[in-house]
């Protein structure tokens, strides 16, 4: 078999989760190279984006390269992944999970208890802090990791929030740092995602052994609450599934975006009956007065 070609962004993040497929591959006996794109940039395709279904931001171009046979997988964030993907494209692996937890990077903890000011670009985090800090201010905070740290140093913000699992792979977590543990983190968030062509049969089978069925399983009930929910938006949805022993306890929220309003639910099933709990908790929080919320988030966003 000729080398397979790895697709993944150019971000030092990226790269170290494309690298971590690589060297599992290489230890099943399975040769590959990086191929970074830019995340932007020229996508000519001979079919319009939208009719492929290709929508995310942060995996267009990859989606665009896979179609294009330049590539034989991609490597994503799992939670960057929109919850459809394109036609043709199918999910190969889901990886071990790391922390799925958001971890605050902060310059001292006495602002919490008073007047606070910290950063975030996710309207996630934000409503979540807004609601249990309804008197701090929240500025926003975009770019990479190594971006996002430089620029909260070089800011007055007491903190900023990240992925715990980004900042760690590049092992970039700062000393004062602590994890959020209240913070319901956004579905999917610290697992991997390889994505491949449906039709390529080699390459899926090659993939096969680095899914980790147990990440798969609670990634799948995330995804399917926040799809259930969002009908194709970015609200401020928090999703979490975690297996102990034979059970999964499941975390959701949807929260206005000032944070003012939460509905939230906690529920567990057991392992074999997973398939359709997401949906059923999302329609939990539809019926709590969430769909009134989705509604109103729809118009604005
Ligand atoms: N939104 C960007 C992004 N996509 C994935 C991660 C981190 C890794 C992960 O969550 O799996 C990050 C950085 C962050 O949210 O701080």
């Amino acid at each position: 078999m000729k080398p397979l070609v790895i697709g993944t962004r150019d971000s030092e993040l990226a790269l170290w989760q494309a690298k971590t497929v690589q060297l599992q591959l290489k230890n099943n006996g399975v040769d590959s190279v990086l191929h970074p794109v830019k995340s932007s940039g020229d996508l000519n395709l001979d079919v319009p984006l939208y009719e492929m279904g290709i929508t995310g931001i942060f995996t267009k171009s990859l989606d665009v390269a896979l179609i294009k046979k330049e590539i034989d997988l991609a490597v994503h964030s799992m939670k960057d992944v929109p919850t459809q993907l394109p036609k043709t494209i199918v999910q190969a692996a889901v990886l071990n999970r790391a922390n799925p937890y958001d971890i605050l990077v902060h310059k001292g903890l006495d602002f919490l208890d008073g007047k606070g000011h910290i950063a975030t670009g996710s309207l996630r985090r934000k409503a979540q802090w807004l609601n249990r800090y309804p008197n701090h201010e929240v500025s926003n905070l975009r770019g990479n990791v190594n971006t996002r740290l430089k620029k909260l140093k070089n800011n007055d913000w007491n903190a900023a929030i990240f992925a715990a699992a980004g900042l760690g792979r590049i092992q970039l977590t700062p000393k004062n740092s602590q994890i959020i543990n209240w913070m319901i983190p956004a579905p999917a968030q610290g697992a991997m995602l390889v994505v491949s062509n449906e039709k390529n049969t080699q390459v899926l089978n090659a993939l096969k052994p680095l899914n980790d069925k147990t990440t798969e399983i609670c990634v799948s009930i995330e995804r399917s609450f926040l799809r259930t929910l969002e009908g194709g938006c970015t609200a401020p949805i928090g999703a979490l599934a975690q297996v102990n022993e034979n059970d999964i306890h499941f975390e959701g929220v949807l929260l206005s975006l000032d944070g003012k309003q939460r509905f939230y639910i906690k529920k567990k099933c057991k392992i074999n009956n997973y398939k359709g709990f997401g949906e059923c908790c999302a329609q939990e929080i539809l019926n709590q007065g969430g769909d009134k919320l989705m509604d109103k988030l729809r118009q604005i966003l």
